[in-house]
């Protein structure tokens, strides 16, 4: 029987390349977004086994909602994807607290809250279960102008160690992928700001991140959609508690 995986800002970029190759590896797969109108699109483009749902994922009962949603639409729950973030520039001295709750709410809230509603859903179902969190090469060392999105993601390397192992004896593993710098319209927008703070344009801006990977090329967001499918399968089965730098080699630990 097909498994059924939740992927949460699928509406585009890694999301959305992430809800396509769990829907080719044949899981039935409900794509989470606050854009709807998108991500019932997208949902369409799939097939018949996708559904959309909107959700805010800094929002707790819209986390507990969908999953409740999936498990009554598409009849169980065994894959959670905790993709959607929020990378806005920071240089330190800009930061509000409007900001910061913003931040931290999407980006380390959006994953305790899905964490949340699949384990209750994971009880309830009888099973174990996998999440899967989005971290970044970001989250593994700190980035310039990044003061909040950075450090939103080392929080969701430490929230991936200590749910894997709060979740162990339940057969639930948590793992993370850190993408590099990947073609979506978050990375566009990074670059352009990074570029209009030092008075040059987005090309210099995306060289200031892009300039040591060592495989020499932008990351394509089915570069991260091919590891989050690995995870997402039983291959990983033996795997909790890591995250996996897919990031063409930025990073090295
Ligand atoms: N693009 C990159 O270079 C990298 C991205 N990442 C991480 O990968 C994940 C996906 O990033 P991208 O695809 O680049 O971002 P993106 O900005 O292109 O897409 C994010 C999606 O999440 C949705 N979203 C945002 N906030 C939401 C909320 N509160 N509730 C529901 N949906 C929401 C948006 O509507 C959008 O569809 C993020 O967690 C990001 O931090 C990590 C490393 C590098
Ligand atoms: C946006 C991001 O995660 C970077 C620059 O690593």
């Amino acid at each position: 029987m097909a498994k059924v995986a939740i992927v949460t800002g699928a509406a585009q970029g890694i999301g959305l390349a992430i809800a396509q190759r769990l829907y080719e590896d044949d899981f039935k797969v409900a794509l989470v977004d606050y854009k709807i109108d998108v991500a019932q699109v997208a949902a369409a483009d799939l097939g018949p086994n996708a559904i959309a749902l909107q959700a805010d994922v800094s929002k707790r009962d819209d986390m507990f909602r969908v999953v409740h949603e999936t498990v009554e639409k598409l009849g169980d729950l065994n894959v959670l994807v905790n993709n959607a973030g929020l990378g806005p520039t920071t240089p330190i001295d800009t930061i509000t607290e409007e900001q910061f709750k913003q931040v931290y709410g999407v980006n380390v809230g959006g994953v305790l809250w899905g964490t949340q509603a699949a384990h209750e859903a994971f009880k309830k179902l009888g099973h174990g279960g996998k999440i899967i969190n989005a971290t970044s090469q970001a989250g593994v060392v700190g980035n310039p102008e990044l003061a909040l999105y950075s450090g939103t993601k080392f929080a969701v390397r430490g929230i991936t160690q200590v749910t894997a192992r709060d979740l162990a004896s339940e057969n639930i593993t948590v793992n993370a992928y850190a993408p590099g710098i990947v073609k979506t319209p978050m990375m566009f927008d990074i670059a352009h700001e990074v570029g209009q703070n030092a008075g040059k344009d987005d090309d210099w801006g995306m060289q200031q991140f892009a300039k040591d990977i060592a495989l020499k090329r932008l990351s394509e967001p089915s570069d991260v959609a091919n590891v989050v499918s690995f995870l997402a399968g039983s291959d990983s089965d033996y795997i909790t508690g890591q995250t996996i730098i897919v990031d063409g080699g930025m990073q090295f630990h």
